[in-house]
């Protein structure tokens, strides 16, 4: 792929394997998660997600999608239990979506698609860094929650009204006090599974953890979504829409539910 990555026929998922071989390799993200193949484990425990707002710092157009990065110099937003060990840091969340309602995520359940698909990703403090766990097959861990047409959600609302100051590619700016548990559903069974990052570098170094419960989203707060751009400042408009990496195989991996 002489041109940098993306989502286009020209650079998307069926073009990475080009410069990112590990496309292809044994422990890919996302995947289809099929309920009736997951395995109860009584030894999950319950998920421990600490999030302290005051770590929320900016929210930025990265060309690939949107996020909302944190402090992560100390344990104040943390995510521990359920199927890791240690405490591992929350850096940023972000999302994936679809051009239409019927579209977006990025693992699926029994095939259905969600409209859009939050990620929340958290690095293994056994390790100095982000990039130092990002490298480990137990560096990160990232929680991952489906998106639901339904009623409005207020706290997307909160993102969604940061979009005008971050319509184009490498725009951001300050977003603070924003608590990232408000995005979470009530119940938090999950599967989970190892992986990988789902866009370059597709690092298999993830343990993911996918929520059963989506959260609500209106038709009209996806539109605001898709109204985000892929291009630059002064580049012609590209619609950021279509952001997500199909389902890749399973290889033998076994997928196990917290919830009977
Ligand atoms: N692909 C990624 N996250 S994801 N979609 O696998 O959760 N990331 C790339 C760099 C930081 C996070
Ligand atoms: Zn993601």
């Amino acid at each position: 792929m002489s041109h940098a990555w993306g989502y286009a026929a020209s650079n998307g998922p069926d073009k990475w394997a080009d410069s990112f071989p590990i496309a292809n390799g044994p422990r890919q993200s996302p995947i289809d998660i099929v309920p009736g193949e997951a395995s109860f484990d009584s030894k999950l425990k319950p998920l421990v997600l600490k999030y302290d707002p005051s770590t929320c710092q900016e929210i930025l157009n990265n060309g690939h999608s949107f996020q909302v990065t944190f402090v992560d110099d100390s344990d104040s937003s943390t995510l521990k239990d359920g199927p890791i060990s240690g405490t591992y840091r929350l850096k940023q969340f972000h999302f994936h979506w679809g051009a239409s309602d019927d579209k977006g995520s990025e693992h699926t359940v029994a095939g259905t698609k969600y409209p859009a698909e939050l990620h929340l990703v958290h690095w293994n403090t056994k390790y100095p860094s982000f990039g130092e766990a990002a490298s480990q097959p137990d560096g990160l861990a990232v929680v991952g929650v489906f998106l639901k047409i339904g009623a409005e959600n207020a706290n997307l609302q909160k993102l969604i009204d940061a979009f005008d100051s971050i319509k184009t590619k490498g725009k951001q700016s300050s977003f603070a006090n924003f608590n990232p548990a408000t995005l979470l559903p009530g119940c938090l069974d999950y599967w989970t599974y190892d992986g990988s990052l789902t866009t370059p570098p597709l690092l298999e170094s993830v343990t993911w953890i996918v929520c059963k419960e989506p959260i609500s989203v209106s038709s009209a707060q996806m539109g605001k979504f898709r109204s985000l751009l892929f291009s630059a400042e002064g580049e012609s408009e590209c619609c950021m829409v279509d952001n997500y990496r199909p389902p890749q195989p399973l290889k033998g991996r076994p997928v196990r539910a917290s919830f009977k």
